[in-house]
């Protein structure tokens, strides 16, 4: 991928380049909306998600190809017993999801949402981040790489959801180097720890950030040290997403400290990003305060899986489509809210 220089600056010239939203899209989105049949402002956040669908993609808002990318990795962390299951369960799963039998597959198909999942090298659990770096710069940059790959099926909308047991450890590690503070305000049950096991999470957490002391300024070497190879693919897919005007839907906990990697070097680097809901795994919740995100849904959900982000791309496609098809007052011949201040 790279021909100069060393591959996370390809990462960097990305988000250097990455463009703004397209305000006439916005203006033109605006007047349309003044004109559908309903109070103005009456569909609430709806209003707005159809404003950001314009937005991003540049055009009149419309959700046609939406796309789940599930991304699934294997930690080496997951030794230490951070994970209420076994390692196995990661490719089990994804086994799972290409059978259909999973929640996120009912959710797609309720919705009508294209599915793609992506095992990266299951076989090769990355390094055990309490002792070593996950990744080194060149697999961690060619899995950010791998992620953009998302983008070849040219979807105009993108969800981004993962598998991976350990992962929430791993994520945990990426938010407390990000934002700061004690790892115990990042770590929690994951897929259904007790307080021991909870609290042996925090401890894995400061022994990484200890390990990886004096190299965790740069956004992208939090990723590559403490992060995962899903974390890495879906902080690539989001932003190619931005470079290629595609509007993306965050899922969970996990999803959202890889989105996170990506505030960290520029926080306009998620403006085209909705986040679909607040999982229950309490640093998810403090993540979404830290980058001033608002998420779409709060239903007590802690799968990941894309499930959350699915459930929310389902509010979108309505957003869309109320924009797109609703008869004007003209068209339905339904008077208008009298103007002016005589009555
Ligand atoms: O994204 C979330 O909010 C979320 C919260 C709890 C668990 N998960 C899922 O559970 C797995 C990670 O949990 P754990 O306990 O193995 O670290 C991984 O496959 C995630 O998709 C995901
Ligand atoms: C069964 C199972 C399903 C999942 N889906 C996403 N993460 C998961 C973790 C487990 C353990």
């Amino acid at each position: 991928m790279s021909i100069t220089g060393l591959p996370f600056d390809d990462i960097r010239e990305l988000v250097r380049r990455m463009p703004g939203p397209d305000m006439a899209a916005v203006r033109a989105k605006r007047e349309r909306e003044a004109t559908l049949t309903k109070p103005a402002g009456s569909l609430g956040r709806l209003e707005e998600l159809s404003e950001w669908l314009a937005a991003w993609q540049g055009r009149a808002p419309a959700v046609r190809r939406p796309l789940v990318a599930v991304f699934a990795g294997n930690h080496g962390v997951a030794r230490h017993g951070v994970s209420a299951f076994p390692a196995e369960v990661t490719a089990q799963m994804a086994a799972n999801f290409a059978a259909g039998g999973a929640a996120i597959n009912q959710i797609c198909a309720t919705f009508d949402l294209g599915l793609k999942i992506y095992d990266l090298a299951l076989e090769l659990p990355t390094g055990d981040i309490s002792e070593e770096a996950a990744m080194d710069e060149r697999t961690c940059a060619a899995t950010m790489a791998f992620g953009m790959e998302v983008l070849a099926g040219e979807p105009d909308l993108l969800c981004i959801g993962e598998m991976g047991i350990g992962n929430t450890t791993v994520a945990a590690a990426v938010l407390a180097a990000l934002f700061g503070g004690e790892p115990a305000l990042w770590v929690g049950p994951g897929t259904g720890q007790d307080a021991a096991g909870v609290a042996r999470k925090a401890a894995v957490v400061e022994k990484a950030l200890a390990f990886h002391a004096g190299h965790l300024a740069d956004p992208l070497e939090v990723l590559r040290r403490v992060g995962g190879r899903e974390l890495a693919a879906m902080a690539g897919a989001i932003l190619a997403a931005r470079t290629q005007r595609v509007p993306v839907i965050v899922d969970g906990f996990v999803a959202t400290a890889a989105a996170a990697v990506l505030y960290a070097m520029d926080p306009a680097a998620l403006d085209h990003c909705v986040f679909g809901h607040v999982s229950a795994e309490p640093g998810h919740m403090r993540a979404l305060e830290r980058m001033d995100k608002v998420p779409l849904l709060a239903l007590g959900m802690r799968l990941g899986e894309g499930t959350g982000a699915a459930l929310a791309a389902g509010i979108v496609k309505a957003a869309a489509a109320c924009h797109g098809g609703m008869a004007t007052f003209e068209q339905a011949a339904v008077t208008n809210r009298a103007e002016g201040s005589h009555h």
